[in-house]
């Protein structure tokens, strides 16, 4: 990994998950089962999304728009920049939208913090000349959207010297975006994160107690993005994870141990996050800082501006922040030997999930999703759902022992299915 970072970050093989039989994970709307988890950094690969962020499509744009700088034609343009978000591309990350002409110098880059309506960007992640800048986004974007994720365009000064500032231009389409919904009944979608492959769900396994509804949001909520999950158990010096691990690895979910004292389980962590773009969201208390300060000992020089992330007791920031991950303990952040992101989320203690469809989440199961072809049109696929093809398939396992194996499975769909709608 170290002969190459780039390419490794392109290409990691999480081992655990080739073990799972029957299951197509993440769910892929469209592109069938061949298709893997949407990458980072893989570009033209992940599952595109057609909902539209109600955030990106405030009328007033247009009009300021064109008050401003004369002409429908910056509306237009302005208007593009929204479809593209909405429209499924058959072509790579880089955006439809054309080149303006003023813009053809515009250097990539990654979005790896926000404040207060300054983006903290790297450029040339994992090359040469890879340097952190400070950016505002171009008064054409309008509201669009950014997030800490999104791959931009930036113009203007990028050498990030002190006291300079660039401007985003262009935020490239996203290879997954995790969603929440502010409370269920409340269809409004918030993007927490964009271009992630990975939702590290941080639960102890006491003080405070674990709580599988919330473990089951964000399981829905991860494979709805078309992102794996690592469920990573703390405080193993309190409780023993074999019930938890007995859940959750039927369905696909990557488990970890870690305790406090042990700095090996921190590595098994690190292993399991190299290569690839992680979000951790974890309830207060569960011990997401120390895990995180663990990893990522020089965090706060890694982010810049938000600077009160990894410290202790009660966040300031409600935003999230992207941290390079060193590939070992003792490696410089600043250096060489870094490998994958992980983004810290502040403010995300739950996953509001009105937005997303059952028939969603059934992808996720591939093998259910087979059967529940049988199912009567409209079928919920709860439990007193009549005529429901999975309970059949169910009753049509060989012997005794594929017949548990499959309503063990059943109950968890089930159980994921009904958590969209139970209190988090
Ligand atoms: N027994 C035990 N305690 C731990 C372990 N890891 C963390 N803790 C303790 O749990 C408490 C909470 O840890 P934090 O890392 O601050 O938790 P957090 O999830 O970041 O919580 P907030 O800071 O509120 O967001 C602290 O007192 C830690 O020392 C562990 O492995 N075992
Ligand atoms: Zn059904």
């Amino acid at each position: 990994m170290r002969g190459d970072p780039r390419r490794a970050r392109h290409h990691p093989a999480p081992a655990a998950r080739r073990d799972v039989p029957h299951l197509r994970r993440p769910p892929h709307g469209h592109l069938g089962g061949a298709a893997r988890p949407a990458r980072a950094g893989r570009p033209g690969r992940g599952r595109r999304h057609h909902r539209q962020d109600p955030a990106r499509v405030r009328p007033d744009l247009g009009t300021d728009a064109r008050s401003r700088h004369g002409g429908p034609g910056l509306m237009a343009r302005a208007r593009d920049e929204h479809d593209r978000f909405s429209r499924p591309s058959k072509h790579g990350s880089r955006p439809r939208s054309k080149q303006r002409p003023e813009h053809a110098n515009a250097v990539p880059a990654m979005v790896t913090g926000i404040d207060r309506g300054r983006y903290t960007l790297v450029v040339d992640d994992g090359g040469p000349e890879e340097r952190e800048i400070l950016a505002m986004k171009a008064r054409e974007l309008g509201r669009t959207r950014t997030v800490v994720g999104d791959r931009v365009d930036v113009v203007g000064d990028t050498s990030g010297r002190e006291g300079t500032l660039a401007r985003i231009v262009r935020i490239t389409d996203r290879t997954s975006t995790l969603r929440r919904t502010a409370d269920d009944t409340d269809p409004y979608e918030r993007i927490v994160v964009a271009n992630a492959d990975q939702l590290v769900v941080v639960t102890a396994l006491a003080q405070p107690e674990p709580r599988t509804g919330m473990i089951d949001r964000c399981v829905v909520a991860a494979y709805d993005a078309g992102m794996d999950v690592l469920l990573c158990l703390t405080k193993a010096d309190l409780a023993s994870p074999d019930e938890l691990r007995d859940l959750y690895e039927p369905i696909g979910v990557d488990v970890v141990v870690t305790r406090r004292d042990d700095a090996e389980s921190v590595e098994t962590v690190r292993e399991r996050l190299l290569g690839r773009t992680s979000v951790l969201v974890g309830h207060s208390g569960v011990g997401k800082s120390t895990l995180i300060n663990a990893l990522v000992p020089d965090a706060l020089r890694a982010t810049g501006v938000v600077n009160d992330v990894t410290g202790r007791g009660r966040h300031t920031s409600t935003s999230a922040v992207a941290l390079r991950l060193p590939v070992g303990p003792s490696s410089s952040v600043d250096g060489e030997g870094h490998d994958g992101w992980v983004i810290d989320t502040p403010g995300v203690r739950s996953f509001g999930l009105a937005h997303v469809e059952p028939e969603h989440l059934l992808r996720a199961f591939e093998d259910l999703d087979a059967a529940a072809e049988e199912c009567p049109r409209g079928c919920t696929h709860l439990a007193d759902a009549p005529d429901c093809a999975l309970d059949e398939w169910v009753e049509a396992a060989e012997d005794g022992d594929g017949q548990a194996a499959r309503a063990a499975r059943l109950a968890s769909f089930r159980r994921l299915l009904t958590s969209r709608t139970d209190a988090g």
